[in-house]
């Protein structure tokens, strides 16, 4: 892991600004996350979520500000380079090789971290190494069963099961998780989270999330985004109690759970 030794923080927002044309969509974002924490990015929808996580993993060119990874500038480096300094992020949309087995997806994204495609021949002599290294994270995300089965074959929950250990396949330190349960039942989310609990050990967690008892379930601290502007960041209790957070957005959604009995 690149990075300045001792930097307090393993990644850092520092008055990050993205215009698209003449409209200002992240006005002016701070945040500083430690390393090992788990962050959850909330706010109503076009807050500017999806924006932000594409900032941070190099997809946009800032307007204006800063982002460091472990003290180091990472604004205006290429996606790739972002990757390879130990930041990798998960897509809404599904990244999967379909017609490629469980195994050999996540192979490609071992091969890829580790830059063999360039040079055939360490491919070929280090390829027992990249084979440990799947069969770990197959067992992480509990796949070894399915190891032959074709990513267009498993279950929704599995295919994104999947898409988390292709994200953590290069063994970054940051981990980027756009919506990770979008789509899935309440049994499916519950099982989900536990797994992202236990793979994203040591790690430090950025997730985008709409559902609620996901967001409290597994953030240490929540990031309220509303209109391009972080307007709380704080562990759960304190954002579930901040009046702004209520009076912008939270307090919508909570009475909404409880209208319908949700808790
Ligand atoms: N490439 C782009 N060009 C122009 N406008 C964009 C672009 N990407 C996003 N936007 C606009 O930026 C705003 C924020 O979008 P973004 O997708 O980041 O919000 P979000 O908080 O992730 O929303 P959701 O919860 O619905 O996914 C929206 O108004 C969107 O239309």
């Amino acid at each position: 892991m690149s990075g300045k030794p001792g930097a307090p923080f393993a990644l850092e927002l520092d008055n990050v600004r993205k215009s698209f044309g003449k409209t200002e969509i992240i006005r002016g974002a701070n945040i500083q996350v430690k390393a090992g924490e788990r962050v959850a990015v909330i706010g109503p929808n076009g807050a500017g979520k999806s924006t932000l996580f594409n900032l941070i993993s190099g997809r946009f060119g800032l307007s204006s500000g800063e982002i460091r990874l472990h003290g180091e500038r990472i604004d205006g480096q290429k996606p790739y380079e972002i990757n390879r300094k130990g930041l990798a992020r998960s897509f809404q949309v599904s990244n999967l090789f379909v017609k490629l087995s469980v195994f050999e997806n996540i192979r490609c994204a071992v091969l890829w971290s580790l830059g063999y495609k360039y040079v055939f021949w360490k491919f070929l002599s280090n390829l027992r190494d990249a084979n440990e290294r799947t069969e770990q994270i197959m067992s992480m995300i509990k796949l070894e069963k399915k190891r032959d089965v074709l990513a267009m074959n498993l279950t929704y929950a599995e295919q994104r099961a999947l898409e988390v250990g292709l994200t953590i396949a290069g063994g970054a330190s940051v981990i980027l998780l756009d919506e990770p349960t979008a789509g899935m039942s309440n049994a499916e989310t519950h099982r989900f989270i536990e797994l992202i609990r236990e793979i994203t050990v040591g790690k430090t967690l950025l997730t985008v999330e709409h559902d609620m008892g996901v967001v409290f379930g597994l953030a240490d601290k929540i990031a309220v985004l509303v209109y391009g502007e972080v307007i709380a960041f704080d562990t759960p209790e304190a954002v579930r109690a901040n009046p702004r957070v209520q009076e912008a957005y939270l307090g919508s959604v909570l009475a909404e759970k409880q209208a319908a009995g949700v808790h």
